[in-house]
Protein backbone atom coordinates (compact mmCIF):
# COMPACT_ATOMS: atom_id res chain seq x y z
CA UNK A 1 0.00 0.00 0.00
CA UNK A 2 0.96 3.64 -1.00
CA UNK A 3 2.08 6.01 2.10
CA UNK A 4 -0.14 8.90 0.21
CA UNK A 5 -2.41 8.65 -2.45
CA UNK A 6 -3.60 11.76 -4.30
CA UNK A 7 -6.49 11.00 -6.56
CA UNK A 8 -8.30 13.60 -9.15
CA UNK A 9 -7.42 16.56 -6.50
CA UNK A 10 -8.88 20.01 -7.83
CA UNK A 11 -8.67 23.08 -5.75
CA UNK A 12 -10.17 26.21 -6.04
CA UNK A 13 -10.24 29.17 -4.39
CA UNK A 14 -12.77 32.27 -3.89
CA UNK A 15 -11.22 35.73 -4.37
CA UNK A 16 -12.47 37.26 -1.20
CA UNK A 17 -12.51 40.92 -2.85
CA UNK A 18 -13.86 39.99 -6.55
CA UNK A 19 -15.81 36.94 -5.88
CA UNK A 20 -13.80 35.04 -8.59
CA UNK A 21 -13.28 31.67 -8.45
CA UNK A 22 -9.53 31.15 -8.82
CA UNK A 23 -8.73 27.08 -10.04
CA UNK A 24 -5.13 26.58 -7.98
CA UNK A 25 -5.33 22.98 -8.70
CA UNK A 26 -6.69 20.99 -11.45
CA UNK A 27 -6.48 16.61 -12.00
CA UNK A 28 -3.62 16.29 -9.32
CA UNK A 29 -2.88 12.50 -8.80
CA UNK A 30 -0.28 10.66 -7.97
CA UNK A 31 1.56 8.66 -5.16
CA UNK A 32 4.12 8.17 -2.57
CA UNK A 33 5.17 4.33 -1.48
CA UNK A 34 6.86 3.84 1.65
CA UNK A 35 9.88 5.03 2.51
CA UNK A 36 9.96 7.06 -0.54
CA UNK A 37 10.91 10.73 -0.76
CA UNK A 38 8.77 12.53 -3.77
CA UNK A 39 9.66 16.05 -4.48
CA UNK A 40 7.08 18.72 -5.60
CA UNK A 41 8.31 20.87 -8.38
CA UNK A 42 7.02 23.84 -10.07
CA UNK A 43 6.91 27.30 -11.12
CA UNK A 44 5.82 30.29 -8.25
CA UNK A 45 1.86 29.89 -7.58
CA UNK A 46 1.28 26.79 -9.34
CA UNK A 47 -0.18 25.52 -6.04
CA UNK A 48 2.34 23.26 -4.21
CA UNK A 49 2.20 24.93 -0.90
CA UNK A 50 -1.98 24.44 -1.19
CA UNK A 51 -1.68 20.58 -2.11
CA UNK A 52 0.92 20.48 0.87
CA UNK A 53 -1.31 22.17 3.11
CA UNK A 54 -4.51 19.36 1.49
CA UNK A 55 -2.42 16.46 2.60
CA UNK A 56 -1.19 18.03 6.07
CA UNK A 57 -5.48 18.96 6.88
CA UNK A 58 -4.76 22.36 7.19
CA UNK A 59 -7.05 23.21 3.66
CA UNK A 60 -10.10 21.04 2.33
CA UNK A 61 -9.92 20.17 -1.33
CA UNK A 62 -12.83 21.15 -3.95
CA UNK A 63 -12.71 17.69 -5.36
CA UNK A 64 -10.98 14.39 -5.08
CA UNK A 65 -9.46 12.17 -2.82
CA UNK A 66 -6.15 12.38 -0.78
CA UNK A 67 -5.34 9.06 1.14
CA UNK A 68 -2.61 8.27 3.72
CA UNK A 69 -1.80 4.61 4.38
CA UNK A 70 -5.42 3.94 2.84
CA UNK A 71 -7.35 6.71 5.31
CA UNK A 72 -8.78 9.80 3.88
CA UNK A 73 -7.41 13.14 5.29
CA UNK A 74 -9.76 15.11 7.82
CA UNK A 75 -8.09 17.04 9.13
CA UNK A 76 -4.41 18.06 10.42
CA UNK A 77 -2.72 14.93 12.31
CA UNK A 78 0.52 14.29 14.01
CA UNK A 79 0.85 11.34 11.39
CA UNK A 80 1.29 13.36 8.45
CA UNK A 81 4.71 15.97 10.59
CA UNK A 82 5.34 19.34 8.83
CA UNK A 83 8.48 20.80 9.44
CA UNK A 84 8.23 24.27 9.16
CA UNK A 85 10.34 26.77 7.17
CA UNK A 86 11.68 28.50 10.62
CA UNK A 87 11.16 24.88 12.03
CA UNK A 88 8.75 26.01 14.44
CA UNK A 89 10.79 25.26 17.87
CA UNK A 90 9.63 26.09 20.40
CA UNK A 91 12.35 28.94 21.99
CA UNK A 92 11.13 28.41 25.73
CA UNK A 93 12.05 24.61 25.73
CA UNK A 94 14.99 22.83 26.09
CA UNK A 95 15.71 20.25 22.89
CA UNK A 96 15.06 18.01 24.55
CA UNK A 97 11.64 19.64 25.79
CA UNK A 98 11.00 20.04 22.06
CA UNK A 99 10.62 16.71 21.07
CA UNK A 100 8.83 15.59 24.38
CA UNK A 101 6.02 18.31 23.23
CA UNK A 102 4.52 16.38 20.40
CA UNK A 103 5.51 12.81 22.36
CA UNK A 104 2.99 14.13 25.65
CA UNK A 105 0.75 15.69 22.47
CA UNK A 106 0.20 12.40 20.93
CA UNK A 107 -0.32 10.50 24.47
CA UNK A 108 2.94 8.63 24.84
CA UNK A 109 2.96 7.43 28.30
CA UNK A 110 5.42 9.55 30.32
CA UNK A 111 7.94 6.65 30.65
CA UNK A 112 8.09 6.12 27.58
CA UNK A 113 8.91 9.20 26.31
CA UNK A 114 12.42 10.39 27.48
CA UNK A 115 13.83 7.00 25.75
CA UNK A 116 11.86 8.09 22.62
CA UNK A 117 12.87 11.58 22.13
CA UNK A 118 16.57 10.63 23.03
CA UNK A 119 16.59 8.31 20.39
CA UNK A 120 15.43 10.39 17.57
CA UNK A 121 17.99 13.21 18.57
CA UNK A 122 21.20 11.06 18.11
CA UNK A 123 19.58 10.04 14.82
CA UNK A 124 19.90 13.40 14.17
CA UNK A 125 23.26 13.71 15.59
CA UNK A 126 22.24 15.63 18.78
CA UNK A 127 23.20 13.86 21.46
CA UNK A 128 24.46 15.94 23.88
CA UNK A 129 22.91 18.84 22.99
CA UNK A 130 19.56 18.02 25.11
CA UNK A 131 19.79 20.60 27.96
CA UNK A 132 20.26 23.75 25.05
CA UNK A 133 18.16 26.04 23.81
CA UNK A 134 17.31 26.23 20.04
CA UNK A 135 18.65 29.99 20.13
CA UNK A 136 22.53 27.76 21.23
CA UNK A 137 21.97 25.75 18.30
CA UNK A 138 23.46 26.38 14.49
CA UNK A 139 20.66 26.30 11.66
CA UNK A 140 21.57 23.65 10.64
CA UNK A 141 21.01 21.81 13.98
CA UNK A 142 17.93 23.96 14.22
CA UNK A 143 16.85 21.98 11.39
CA UNK A 144 17.99 18.64 12.61
CA UNK A 145 15.86 19.74 15.57
CA UNK A 146 12.76 20.27 13.41
CA UNK A 147 12.90 16.93 11.52
CA UNK A 148 13.76 14.76 14.65
CA UNK A 149 10.47 15.96 16.25
CA UNK A 150 8.39 15.52 13.48
CA UNK A 151 10.01 12.19 12.92
CA UNK A 152 9.78 11.19 16.98
CA UNK A 153 6.09 11.17 16.63
CA UNK A 154 6.94 8.14 13.92
CA UNK A 155 4.51 9.61 11.15
CA UNK A 156 3.45 7.72 8.14
CA UNK A 157 4.56 11.00 5.56
CA UNK A 158 7.00 13.99 6.49
CA UNK A 159 5.97 17.11 4.86
CA UNK A 160 8.46 19.54 3.89
CA UNK A 161 7.97 23.04 2.41
CA UNK A 162 10.46 24.89 0.91
CA UNK A 163 12.72 24.50 4.18
CA UNK A 164 15.46 26.30 2.71
CA UNK A 165 13.84 28.67 0.96
CA UNK A 166 15.43 31.67 2.65
CA UNK A 167 18.89 30.17 3.37
CA UNK A 168 21.80 31.61 1.36
CA UNK A 169 23.27 29.13 -1.00
CA UNK A 170 26.07 27.93 0.72
CA UNK A 171 24.22 27.32 4.15
CA UNK A 172 21.38 25.60 1.81
CA UNK A 173 23.79 22.78 0.27
CA UNK A 174 24.91 22.51 4.02
CA UNK A 175 21.27 21.47 5.59
CA UNK A 176 20.52 19.64 2.12
CA UNK A 177 23.62 17.16 3.14
CA UNK A 178 22.19 17.16 6.88
CA UNK A 179 18.95 16.14 5.73
CA UNK A 180 20.22 13.62 3.21
CA UNK A 181 22.34 12.00 6.26
CA UNK A 182 18.92 11.58 8.47
CA UNK A 183 17.02 10.28 5.43
CA UNK A 184 19.56 7.83 4.56
CA UNK A 185 19.62 6.83 8.03
CA UNK A 186 16.25 6.51 8.56
CA UNK A 187 14.19 6.23 5.08
CA UNK A 188 11.05 8.28 6.61
CA UNK A 189 8.60 8.75 3.78
CA UNK A 190 9.15 12.20 2.55
CA UNK A 191 6.49 14.84 0.68
CA UNK A 192 9.50 17.99 -0.18
CA UNK A 193 7.72 21.14 -1.98
CA UNK A 194 10.44 23.01 -3.59
CA UNK A 195 11.14 25.27 -6.80
CA UNK A 196 14.96 24.65 -7.00
CA UNK A 197 15.73 21.72 -9.29
CA UNK A 198 19.33 20.78 -8.15
CA UNK A 199 17.99 20.19 -4.42
CA UNK A 200 15.00 18.39 -6.06
CA UNK A 201 17.37 16.11 -8.05
CA UNK A 202 19.96 15.92 -5.12
CA UNK A 203 17.44 14.84 -2.45
CA UNK A 204 14.20 12.59 -4.37
CA UNK A 205 13.78 9.63 -5.48
CA UNK A 206 10.98 10.88 -7.54
CA UNK A 207 10.39 14.11 -9.03
CA UNK A 208 6.54 15.65 -9.67
CA UNK A 209 6.65 18.48 -11.89
CA UNK A 210 3.63 20.75 -11.65
CA UNK A 211 2.72 23.03 -14.94
CA UNK A 212 1.88 26.77 -13.84
CA UNK A 213 -1.52 27.91 -12.19
CA UNK A 214 -3.63 25.87 -12.17
CA UNK A 215 -0.95 23.33 -11.15
CA UNK A 216 -1.28 19.83 -12.92
CA UNK A 217 0.96 17.41 -12.93
CA UNK A 218 3.09 17.74 -15.82
CA UNK A 219 5.22 14.95 -15.69
CA UNK A 220 6.61 12.94 -13.12
CA UNK A 221 10.56 12.46 -13.14
CA UNK A 222 12.53 8.94 -11.51
CA UNK A 223 16.31 10.53 -10.43
CA UNK A 224 18.21 8.06 -11.92
CA UNK A 225 20.95 8.52 -9.37
CA UNK A 226 21.66 5.94 -6.20
CA UNK A 227 22.38 6.69 -2.80
CA UNK A 228 24.24 8.11 -0.75
CA UNK A 229 24.84 11.01 -2.70
CA UNK A 230 27.53 13.51 -2.45
CA UNK A 231 27.00 17.22 -4.21
CA UNK A 232 30.42 16.95 -5.60
CA UNK A 233 29.89 13.62 -7.54
CA UNK A 234 26.13 14.67 -7.92
CA UNK A 235 27.15 18.02 -9.62
CA UNK A 236 29.19 15.84 -12.02
CA UNK A 237 27.31 13.31 -12.79
CA UNK A 238 25.83 12.72 -16.37
CA UNK A 239 22.67 11.68 -15.06
CA UNK A 240 22.24 14.28 -12.90
CA UNK A 241 22.89 17.08 -15.83
CA UNK A 242 20.21 15.07 -17.97
CA UNK A 243 17.53 15.03 -15.36
CA UNK A 244 18.37 18.42 -14.31
CA UNK A 245 18.63 19.57 -17.90
CA UNK A 246 14.86 17.90 -18.50
CA UNK A 247 13.32 19.39 -15.84
CA UNK A 248 14.26 22.88 -16.15
CA UNK A 249 12.89 22.34 -19.77
CA UNK A 250 9.75 21.08 -18.32
CA UNK A 251 9.60 24.15 -16.02
CA UNK A 252 10.37 26.59 -19.19
CA UNK A 253 7.26 25.05 -20.40
CA UNK A 254 8.84 24.20 -23.43
CA UNK A 255 9.39 20.81 -25.47
CA UNK A 256 11.38 18.23 -23.16
CA UNK A 257 14.21 17.38 -25.06
CA UNK A 258 17.21 16.39 -23.24
CA UNK A 259 15.99 13.29 -21.23
CA UNK A 260 15.26 11.29 -25.07
CA UNK A 261 19.12 12.55 -26.56
CA UNK A 262 20.84 10.25 -24.02
CA UNK A 263 24.11 11.29 -26.31
CA UNK A 264 23.33 15.12 -25.36
CA UNK A 265 25.04 15.43 -21.93
N1 LIG B 1 -6.35 31.42 0.62
C1 LIG B 1 -6.28 31.73 -0.67
N2 LIG B 1 -7.23 32.47 -1.26
C2 LIG B 1 -7.18 32.77 -2.57
N3 LIG B 1 -6.19 32.35 -3.41
C3 LIG B 1 -5.21 31.60 -2.86
C4 LIG B 1 -5.19 31.24 -1.46
N4 LIG B 1 -4.09 30.48 -1.24
C5 LIG B 1 -3.45 30.37 -2.43
N5 LIG B 1 -4.12 31.03 -3.40
C6 LIG B 1 -3.73 31.11 -4.82
O1 LIG B 1 -3.55 29.79 -5.31
C7 LIG B 1 -2.41 29.72 -6.16
C8 LIG B 1 -1.44 28.69 -5.64
O2 LIG B 1 -0.79 29.20 -4.47
P1 LIG B 1 0.35 28.41 -3.70
O3 LIG B 1 0.83 29.26 -2.58
O4 LIG B 1 -0.13 27.05 -3.38
O5 LIG B 1 1.48 28.32 -4.83
P2 LIG B 1 3.00 27.88 -4.70
O6 LIG B 1 3.28 27.03 -5.89
O7 LIG B 1 3.27 27.29 -3.36
O8 LIG B 1 3.77 29.26 -4.85
P3 LIG B 1 5.21 29.72 -4.33
O9 LIG B 1 6.23 28.83 -4.97
O10 LIG B 1 5.31 31.13 -4.80
O11 LIG B 1 5.18 29.60 -2.83
C9 LIG B 1 -1.82 31.11 -6.21
O12 LIG B 1 -2.26 31.73 -7.37
C10 LIG B 1 -2.39 31.79 -4.99
O13 LIG B 1 -2.55 33.17 -5.22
Amino acid sequence: MSALEIHRLRKEFVDARTGEVVPALEEVSFGIGRGEFVAVLGPSGCGKTTLLNIVAGFERQTAGTVEVNGEPVEGPSPERGVVFQHFALFPWKTVLGNVLFGLRMRGVPRREREPVARRFLELVGLAGFERKFPHELSGGMQQRLGVARVLANEPAIMLMDEPFGSLDAQTRRTLQVELMTIVEASRPTVFFVTHDVEEAVFLADRIVVLSSRPGRVREIVPVPLGRPRYWRAVLESPDFRRTAGHLMDLLAGGEPSVQDDPDSA
